[in-house]
């Protein structure tokens, strides 16, 4: 093509200059200027990397006077083009020089770029095409937030991750027993919450003691990363005059540091769409008053759409407390405590025909009735014969059944908004095995005993319980006990039985701690690591590691009450409980230190007791009555609240043997009579619900089925291929990446400059914390998709057909296109939307060839060629390609058509489904809260303007020519 003034090229390698024009030339230089930012560049004529620009028959124009022209004709005068066409606003017939063009236009549309020479790779084309499916796959996926988490697959946690993720602003108390995983479900929830931008600012509130461990388990289970604030952080952002609050997205905070009046007012300004908060028993009511932490939350929870509250002791500060929690989720539905209490009551009926239809069995007339009368409002008639037709298939009666069930749970109790699992039926866990050692009281103690009587009950109890506080106070020296105490001898000896297994002792007071560990040290030379409430956060952190460390770490780990809430450490099976607390549920808080999913043995409690004191009783109600200490107990402070006259009176050594007997004996009917009842009645309701019928296993096999599926490391391997990261098979399913420089769409997520070990295998990544288990959700599988899309690689290619059956020198076109509706991402329209790409494939003459042979069985066939013979196949196609892409738009627009209607099909189905089943669920349940059915309402009325507005986008599009040699 001869050069003349005044033409317009672009740069090949630097597109970002934008037009140039051609201002000079010579035998052997070409020099262009490019308006737009001012640079200029010479090359050499021989082989310089730029490309006309040129503008087909149909195409848009944008004048340097900012109006915009169809062209309809071209012409060339002395070596320049003169394009005629409309003129878009006048709609009159006009002119325009190329070197009049608008030098600002950008081009990035995939036409444009392959019209102005920009090729790119083959299999950057490809890498493309298989990005936009992956894109599709992950964002229609029923398993994201969930496939993702690096857990054991646990039926219970996912089927409660799921029910709940998916609803708009959950609000829920998560009350698995102690060591379930409530943390864990918590974070399945967030996780899935915050990828479908659901919910976007998060706030978690739990005890300080646990701030690291949220933090760490966020991190490397979910890969969540979440802002610690503590004192110094939000009073350094006061300081600078701003809301710390609103400074992070996902922030983590000890719920005392909402104690500060100022930080609690700016954390409820900012404004949350999720607030967790952990441990949430201390949100404490008390004779029917709420506590200071309880009216905390409370104002928060008033303000932010969705709340989480997780406690595993829902009782332990009395019913009416978990009435009051239950209250902040939802205080329409729970306002008053007796209504409340009276409907407890009825669940036995509901959990009897429940258990009807679980039994499998023929129903008896009675059982029919009850179901007629309990889901009233519903024709039930042909779900009942079919249970009863024993003529039908298994498979159609227990559809029947789960259908009959799921009705029956939605429509009572507290199914939608309490979820607890219990070990007894999720069963599989190790055993509790209690080791008393019945130790003589010292006649020192005695004598103190006796010398120093109180006369105050509350320090009476006290001193029965804890007789080497009177000692050492006729002593006048706290560490006096020591030298006397026989329980010293027996925990070190102790220790050298069990050595090298770690113990964890746990007592109730940071001074008990303090001086047993001092004495330890003193008499045995042991390392010894203790954890109280007043250590900081990182030295608590500090002693738990170091207690963790199986090599160099101490064997054993002293811990007043604070450590028994919530810490991990199931690494540990032998616990010492120093002394026992009166209050059951701390009991079980303790032994729920070791009791965890991941406890590989048997629990070893170990138990020093004296002979004939208020200790031994305190136990033998706590074993005997309760057995609290080797089975896990929901109830223990209601009967503690109902026995905790003549317990007391008995620890105070006030009734004689047979009466303490007695009420061993009264104790252990009455839990026996509760426990039966509750598990026939409300529990056996919740542990119903609480599991998923059926539904968490499948959900289960969903996942392993998708983690055996290689498609996603096929897709990873050619991925870091094509984008310049490094991989080096490690061997035990490890790949160690190291980032290239200069990679296609620059740093991906978690790979840092030091590289990063990754694994597909999720037995792998739990058992390696070192090694990022990479899934659908990973952030590095959707960083890398994102980086490709929002960059314009891959979006134009020229490739060779060789194919003899086909004549020399035809081609074909590839394009692909995508569907878009402007939709805020928490409508997830990709539900109803098929995200997929939309690729035709045509011929010269514009037949479509798409169905005939689809892109993966091309693929393999087309073989890259250099860029400057495609793009001189492509300036020589230049006239004849902008019509195929025509026919190929409207092509797309065709199918683009059949898919929204498809969408708004599937989306009036959906939200009128879902709007149906609440409001008849709201009938008769109140837990349905209006703002959720208010919410459904209002996404489908988005939906459908979204989906009204859906349009076809260019992606790629690739010129094929057929070539013989
Ligand atoms: N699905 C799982 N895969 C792997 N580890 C798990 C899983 N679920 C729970 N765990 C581990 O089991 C332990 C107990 O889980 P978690 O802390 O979530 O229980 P919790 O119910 O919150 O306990 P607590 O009542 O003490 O607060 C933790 O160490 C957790 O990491």
């Amino acid at each position: 093509m001869p050069h003349a003034i005044g033409q317009r090229w672009l740069s090949d390698n630097e597109s970002e200059l934008g037009i140039g024009l051609l201002s000079d030339f010579d035998a052997r230089t070409v020099t262009l200027s490019f308006p737009a930012t001012g640079d200029r560049r010479v090359y050499s004529k021989n082989d310089a990397p730029i490309t006309r620009l040129t503008f087909a028959e149909g195409e848009k124009i944008r004048h340097l006077d900012d109006w915009q022209m169809q062209v309809t004709s071209i012409e060339e005068k002395n070596g320049v083009l003169v394009y005629f066409g409309t003129h878009a606003e006048t709609g009159e017939e006009t002119g325009l020089l190329e070197t009049e063009i608008h030098p600002a236009i950008i081009v990035n549309k995939p036409q444009d770029r392959l019209f102005a020479g920009q090729v790119d790779r083959l299999e950057h084309f490809n890498l493309r095409y298989q990005c936009l499916q992956q894109r599709a796959r992950l964002q229609s996926s029923e398993l994201r937030g969930l496939n993702g988490a690096r857990i054991g697959l646990i039926p219970h946690q996912l089927h409660i991750a799921k029910e709940a993720g998916q609803r708009y602003a959950p609000r829920l108390l998560l009350a698995d027993e102690v060591g379930l995983g409530k943390t864990i479900e918590a974070g399945l929830i967030l996780h899935q919450q915050l990828l479908t931008e659901r919910a976007q600012r998060v706030l978690i509130l739990v005890p300080e003691p646990l701030l690291h461990q949220w933090l760490v388990e966020l991190l490397r289970r979910f890969n969540i990363t979440a802002a610690l604030f503590d004192k110094e952080r939000v009073a350094e952002a006061m300081l600078d005059g701003l809301n710390p609050f609103e400074t992070e997205q996902v922030v983590l905070c000890a719920q005392s540091l909402l104690n500060n009046k100022k930080y609690h007012e700016a954390a409820v300004e900012a404004g949350w769409d999720l607030l967790i908060v952990d441990e949430a028993h201390h949100l404490s009511w008390d004779n029917g008053k709420p506590s200071r932490s309880y009216q905390q939350v409370a104002e928060l929870a008033d303000e932010t759409p969705g709340l989480l509250l997780l406690t595993a002791t829902p009782d332990q500060l009395g019913h009416e407390g978990h009435f009051a929690r239950l209250r902040l989720l939802d205080p329409n539905r729970f306002h008053d405590y007796q209504s409340f209490v009276n409907e407890e009551q009825s669940y036995q009926q509901v959990a009897d025909a429940a258990n009807a239809l679980l039994d499998k069995e023929l129903l008896s007339d009675d059982q029919l009735r009850l179901l007629n009368e309990l889901i009233s409002e519903n024709d039930i008639e042909p779900q009942l014969k079919c249970v009863q037709d024993t003529s039908l298939a298994d498979d159609l009666r227990d559809q029947a059944r789960t259908e009959l069930l799921q009705q029956l749970l939605d429509r009572h109790g507290t199914s939608r908004v309490l979820f607890r699992n219990t070990r007894a039926a999720i069963q599989g866990f190790p055993k509790r095995c209690l080791n008393i050692s019945e130790l003589a009281l010292p006649s020192a103690y005695q004598t103190a005993l006796k010398l120093n009587r109180k006369s105050d009950p509350q320090e009476q109890l006290v001193q029965a319980l804890s007789p080497e506080q009177s000692y050492c106070e006729l002593e006048g020296d706290s560490d006096a006990w020591l030298n006397i105490d026989p329980r010293l001898d027996w925990l070190i000896d102790t220790l050298a039985e069990v050595k090298p297994a770690k113990v964890l002792l746990i007592c109730s007071l940071k001074r008990t701690v303090l001086q047993l560990a001092e004495a330890l040290r003193n008499k045995t030379g042991m390392q010894v690591a203790v954890f109280h409430e007043d250590m900081s956060i990182v030295e608590r952190d500090r002693a738990a590691a170091h207690f963790a460390d199986d090599e160099q770490g101490a064997q054993i780990l002293l811990c007043s009450e604070i450590g028994s809430e919530g810490r991990n450490f199931q690494f540990a099976h032998h616990l010492v409980l120093f002394d026992l607390p009166l209050n059951p549920d701390l009991l079980e808080q303790r032994i729920g230190r070791l009791d965890r999913i991941g406890q590989q043995h048997d629990i070893q409690i170990h138990l020093p007791v004296f002979a004939e004191t208020a200790q031994l009783r305190l136990l033998q109600w706590l074993h005997q009555g309760l057995n609290a200490i080797e089975s896990t107990l929901s109830i223990g402070k209601q009967l503690y609240d109902e026995f905790e006259q003549p317990l007391l009176d008995g620890l105070r050594l006030q009734t004689d043997a047979e009466h303490w007997q007695q009420l061993l004996n009264h104790t252990r009917q009455r839990r026996d009579e509760l426990i039966a009842m509750l598990e026939s009645g409300r529990d056996r309701l919740l542990e119903i619900s609480s599991r998923g019928q059926g539904s968490a296993e499948q959900l289960v096999n969903a996942i392993a089925e998708q983690d055996d599926d290689i498609a996603l490391t096929q897709f990873m391997l050619r991925l870091w291929d094509v984008y310049g990261v490094n991989q080096d098979e490690k061997g035990e399913q490890c790949i160690a990446l190291m980032p290239s420089e200069g990679m296609l769409g620059g740093d991906l997520p978690t790979l840092t400059e030091e590289g990063a070990t990754v694994t597909f295998d999720r037995s792998t990544a739990l058992s390696r914390e070192d090694v990022q288990f990479l899934s659908w959700d990973h952030p590095m599988v959707a960083g890398a998709v994102d980086a490709i899309l929002g960059t314009t690689t891959g979006s134009t290619n020229v490739a060779v057909l060789k194919n003899k059956a086909l004549p020399e020198g035809s081609y074909m076109l590839q394009v692909v296109f995508t569907l878009h509706a402007p939709a805020p991402g928490h409508l997830q329209l990709a539900r109803f939307l098929p995200a997929e790409p939309i690729r035709l494939l045509l011929d010269k003459r514009a037949n479509d060839l798409s169905d005939k042979v689809d892109f993966d069985q091309l693929s393999p066939q087309l073989s890259p060629i250099g860029k400057h013979t495609a793009t001189k196949l492509v300036a020589a196609l230049r006239q004849q390609l902008p019509p195929l892409l025509r026919t190929a738009e409207s092509l797309a627009q065709q199918r683009a058509e059949q898919a929204t209607a498809q969408a708004n099909q599937l989306a009036d189905d959906y939200f009128r489904a879902e709007l149906d089943r609440l409001s008849a669920l709201k009938a008769v349940n109140p837990n349905v809260r209006d703002d959720e059915i208010d919410h459904l309402q209002g996404q489908s009325i988005l939906a459908q303007q979204a989906l009204e507005q859906a349009q076809v986008r260019l992606e790629s599009v690739q010129l094929i020519v057929v070539h013989h040699a």
